[in-house]
């Protein structure tokens, strides 16, 4: 486990000290259980209990602690927004490319922008949905990398004026219900063709119903779409600069890609 700070350190002694309290309302020990007293410490399901604890209050902590930070700042979007679905496709082989473009998976975004994100969440988890998200923040680098290619602007941005997913501003998801399966939006996720446009109408009631749940609850905290692509959003409200800034991965995720 991460160090502990003061205040984690005092609450797990309360929780140690309140555990004591509970210990001795429980049934008269046997004698084996008392000649054992000395050593034994609080059984597993209470150690599991304090370490589940321990670790809800220190992510507590950090979220705190990235809530406080400036507008601008690269922020964890796992950290922030816990109960939303990950899969970073380009961390992977299973995108557009058909090879891995990140060193591991990333969920970055500005503050600003994971703070509106905030948002959609907390309405969905009212009607049993959550976000699911594809990518995030995307280096200058890997922009290129997506450019070579597809060097179509409909579907990639072209790198030298740069993706608003290279400012932090930008993402790419989806809706999933409460057991982590898509909604059905008419098309995968970066599917280059019509059948993705906003505009196309040939899709079922129920993809259409789908995808203006999306689009609302997306605008509503002050995002705007584009003409190709279902899954795109773009914060509006501020415009950040443009970044090449990588996000570190552990080191034994950094095997060979292909
Ligand atoms: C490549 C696709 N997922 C995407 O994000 N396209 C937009 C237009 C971009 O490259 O910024
Ligand atoms: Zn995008």
């Amino acid at each position: 486990m991460d160090k502990f700070s003061p205040f984690l350190l005092l609450s797990l002694l309360f929780l140690l000290a309140c555990q004591g309290e509970v210990v001795e309302e429980k049934a008269e020990p046997s004698s084996e259980e008392k000649t054992d007293s000395a050593v034994s410490l609080a059984p597993a399901e209470d150690t599991a209990f304090l370490y589940a604890e321990a670790r809800r209050l220190r992510q507590l902590e950090i979220r705190d602690s990235l809530l406080s930070l400036e507008d601008s700042a690269w922020v964890d979007l796992q950290q922030l927004i816990p109960q939303a679905e990950y899969e970073i496709r380009y961390a992977t082989s299973n995108n557009f490319m058909e090879l891995q473009v990140y060193d591991c998976p990333g969920c970055y975004s500005r503050l600003a922008v994971a703070k509106s994100l905030m948002k959609v969440q907390q309405n969905l988890d009212s009607i049993g949905l959550s976000l699911k998200f594809f990518d995030c923040y995307r280096p200058s680098s890997a922009q290129w990398a997506l450019w070579k290619k597809t060097p179509d602007p409909r579907y990639v941005h072209p790198p030298k004026q740069g993706s608003m997913h290279s400012r932090g501003n930008a993402l790419d998801l989806s809706l999933v219900d409460s057991l982590g399966r898509e909604l059905d939006m008419g098309t995968p996720f970066d599917y280059f063709g019509k059948e993705a446009y906003w505009s196309y109408t040939q899709h079922s009631e129920e993809v259409n119903k789908n995808r203006k749940l999306l689009r609302q609850q997306m605008q509503a905290a002050g995002f705007s779409t584009i003409r190709t692509e279902w899954w795109h959003f773009v914060y509006k409200a501020q415009r950040f600069p443009l970044s090449n800034w990588q996000w570190s991965c552990p080191t034994d995720s950094l095997e060979p890609k292909g």
